[in-house]
């Protein structure tokens, strides 16, 4: 589905991430589980695609992996309705939601934004375009990660505390949502860093896996 997938890299769309989505990955890290979802922004510079190296962003000693599945959008919307929501998925990728732990712990102390944490580039390494139709149910799909062969994270998307189509519904109240945006729906617990020369395997089970490897 080369066509899909440039769709979305090509056009450059913007990428909406939701954070703390799942109540074991917002306690490992110390957070409460949020009331209402954690939103936060990548720039479209921060695109990988597979055969490209993630590279670590300039001060940090401390690069975390994220799993995530991605919605991309197929209809634009602006202050669309939960219950229409679903009209607007045009399919899904697998995504990581690379970050700089430790520039992020910093922002995290100060109360302030997380982008260099999480928009340097590289840090958005995806997959293939999935058809929706490959994806009938987005929260029943098991999704996991290892790091050089060893078990890093394994979750399943049933256990998003914020559904898909609340997501596209609460993103769109506040920014027009593209053809081509890419929803980042938040991580599973298991969390960890990487060191250079470390090679990523992670997979949406039976959909797709992807693999990268890890640069100084
Ligand atoms: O950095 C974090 O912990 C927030 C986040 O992206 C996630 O939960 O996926
Ligand atoms: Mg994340």
């Amino acid at each position: 589905m080369a066509s899909g997938l440039s769709r979305f890299v090509e056009l450059g769309r913007k990428i909406v991430c939701v954070g703390r989505n799942y109540s074991e990955h917002a306690a490992e890290l110390g957070n409460k589980v949020p009331t209402e979802p954690v939103i936060f922004l990548k720039p479209t510079t921060s695109y990988l695609k597979e055969g490209n190296a993630i590279t670590f962003p300039h001060g940090s000693d401390n690069l975390h992996h994220e799993v995530e599945l991605g919605v991309v959008i197929g209809k634009p919307g602006f202050q669309i309705r939960e219950s229409t929501a679903m009209e607007h998925i045009g399919g899904y990728t697998l995504a990581l939601d690379m970050t700089a732990r430790d520039i992020q712990d910093k922002m995290k102390k100060k109360g302030l934004p997380w982008t260099l944490a999480k928009g340097f580039d590289s840090s958005c390494p995806i997959g293939s375009f999935i058809p929706p139709d490959k994806i009938p149910d987005p929260h029943d799909i098991e999704i996991w990660l290892k790091v050089n062969d060893a078990m890093k994270q394994q979750g399943n998307t049933k256990n998003m505390i914020f559904k898909v189509p609340f997501l596209i519904s609460f993103i769109s109240q506040f920014m027009t949502l593209e053809t081509g945006d890419l929803i980042l729906t938040g991580t599973p617990s298991g969390v960890g860093p990487v060191s250079p020369g470390d090679v990523i395997t992670c997979g949406l089970t039976g959909l797709a896996t992807m693999t990268f490897t890890v640069n100084k």
